[in-house]
């Protein structure tokens, strides 16, 4: 006998009620299908839990991240722009170094004082009167007693430098840049001139911090953290010297040294030197201005993560030369030329012109095929060192032949300069691709930071629309 089918209500073939409320009357096969059905459908539900779960979970950990290559020659400028997105994005850790780099605008002041002293000495020995000058010859030296007195005054400098120089190093991570050569002179410098570099895969500002006074570790901001009573700080010296630093560095002899060259400007800190009453001050602590020109040379590779501010997204971070196993998921490498160099060689090759170098890198970068598929961003760096050479009456032409007869100012120099790495990028790119190429001076934060944001949009724009056309 056929057992009476219950009629269902319409509002009670809801799953979850028809699993509650099993039909009364039922025969045999029509349990077997319900059960059978209910089973899929609790498949499908946990199926479809599952799905928002996870975008769920994308959403709380962001879009993917972004990841960016910064490269470039030695003093191309990378650091500094890796320091105005971490100003942009971690503002709080940016500042909660700020006590670590005292120690280095110290040792930025301490190094451009050995730099001038040293060419003092250099010229010294030039003016020595030699047994084969004529009697009565009369040059006029470039070196008056007052300075000479001065020179003297500001031997506790390179105590001072050495200091310096074992406070960072033996934060753990500092070493003495074995290719550093100093100034104009071929010889390598190695055990009396030194350029203290970092290895980036070592936080070393964590570690210096820690040394500077270890109760504090935590405090937001690491100025708390500074002994101002050690007695091993350098400030009390540098407080003594200040007046004899500031009035040697406006002297007329430093301006001869400098425009004969036989001190180069990008051998000193020429910010810090135009602020030494602020920076040898008792209780100085740097500004964010002071710690993007603190100069730290950069040994390796490093990666950062930083929190975009919308709190969405993440940009991964790489700073690196030796860039080559980042390669593969990289969306934009961020290249640095810093063209105020043309009439620099490298410090590790002096047979090399810096410019030369950045030309070939960049064609390197553009021609590898690996690279075929990543967004190439060129950032012509050091505008406003260009435009003050050029304005000083440097002839662009005199290094760079091919400028020819174009004139020496700013908008033809850096037309001139977008044309050749435009061309190098059309003419060698495996794939045609867009020539992205910003004007920066990576020590602006205003200019920088504008210029950061238009790449990041960018770079986000096309990852949201290869996500669009994924799905
Ligand atoms: N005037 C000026 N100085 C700059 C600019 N960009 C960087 N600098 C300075 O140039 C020097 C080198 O900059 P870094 O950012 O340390 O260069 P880097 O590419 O990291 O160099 P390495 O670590 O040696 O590879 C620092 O003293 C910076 O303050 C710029 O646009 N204008
Ligand atoms: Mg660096």
């Amino acid at each position: 006998m056929q057992a009476r089918v219950a009629r269902l209500a319409p509002e009670d073939s809801d799953p979850l009620s028809m699993a509650l409320h099993p039909p009364i009357f039922e025969t045999l096969e029509e349990r077997t299908a319900r059960l059978a059905k209910e089973i899929r459908e609790k498949e499908i539900s946990d199926a479809i839990d599952a799905e928002i779960e996870k975008v769920r979970s994308n959403e709380r950990r962001g879009p993917k991240p972004i990841k960016i290559l910064l490269l470039g020659q030695s003093e191309s400028g990378k650091s500094t722009t890796l320091k105005n997105f971490q100003l942009m994005y971690d503002p709080k850790s940016f500042r909660a170094e700020r006590a670590s780099w005292r120690a280095v605008v110290q040792l930025n002041v301490v190094q451009s004082f050995r730099n001038i002293l040293d060419a003092m000495t250099r010229i010294e020995i030039q003016e020595q009167p030699s047994p084969s000058s004529p009697v009565g010859s009369k040059r006029v030296p470039l070196l008056t007693p007052e300075v000479l007195e001065i020179k003297l005054r500001l031997q506790p400098l390179a105590d001072v430098e050495k200091n310096l120089i074992r406070r960072i190093t033996t934060a753990g991570s500092g070493q003495v840049d074995p290719d550093f050569r100093h100034g104009n002179s071929d010889v390598p410098s190695k055990g009396t001139l030194k350029e203290i570099a970092i290895n980036a895969t070592i936080p070393w500002k964590n570690t210096f911090s820690r040394l500077l006074k270890s109760d504090h570790r935590s405090s937001f901001d690491s100025t708390d953290a500074i002994d101002w009573d050690d007695p091993e700080d350098p400030w009390a010296i540098l407080n003594q010297c200040s007046q004899d630093m500031i009035k040697l560095w406006n002297s007329p002899t430093v301006k001869q040294l400098l425009a004969k060259r036989v001190v180069r400007s990008e051998d000193l800190s020429e910010y810090f030197l135009n602020s030494l009453e602020r920076v040898t001050a008792p209780r100085y602590v740097p500004t964010d201005d002071d710690v993007l020109h603190a100069r730290l040379k950069t040994l390796g590779a490093s990666e950062h993560l930083f929190k975009i501010a919308t709190g969405t997204a993440l940009t991964d971070f790489l700073q690196s030369s030796a860039w080559a196993p980042y390669f593969d998921d990289m969306d934009a490498i961020i290249f640095l030329a810093p063209i105020s160099c043309f009439d620099q060689v490298l410090a590790e090759d002096h047979r090399v012109n810096r410019l030369e170098d950045s030309f070939k890198l960049w064609t390197t970068i553009v021609t590898n095929k690996l690279l075929r598929d990543t967004n190439l961003i060129l950032f012509l760096n050091k505008i406003d060192l260009l435009r003050s050479k050029l304005e000083s009456g440097i002839k662009l032409k005199e290094y760079v032949v091919s400028y020819g007869d174009r004139p020496n100012d700013l908008d033809s120099a850096t037309a001139y300069f977008k044309r050749k790495f435009g061309g190098i990028l059309h003419e060698k790119s495996p794939s045609p691709r867009v020539f992205y190429c910003h004007l920066t001076t990576a020590t602006d934060t205003k200019s920088t930071k504008y210029v950061l944001s238009n790449v990041r949009d960018m770079l986000m724009r096309q990852n949201l629309m290869k996500t669009n056309l994924l799905a």
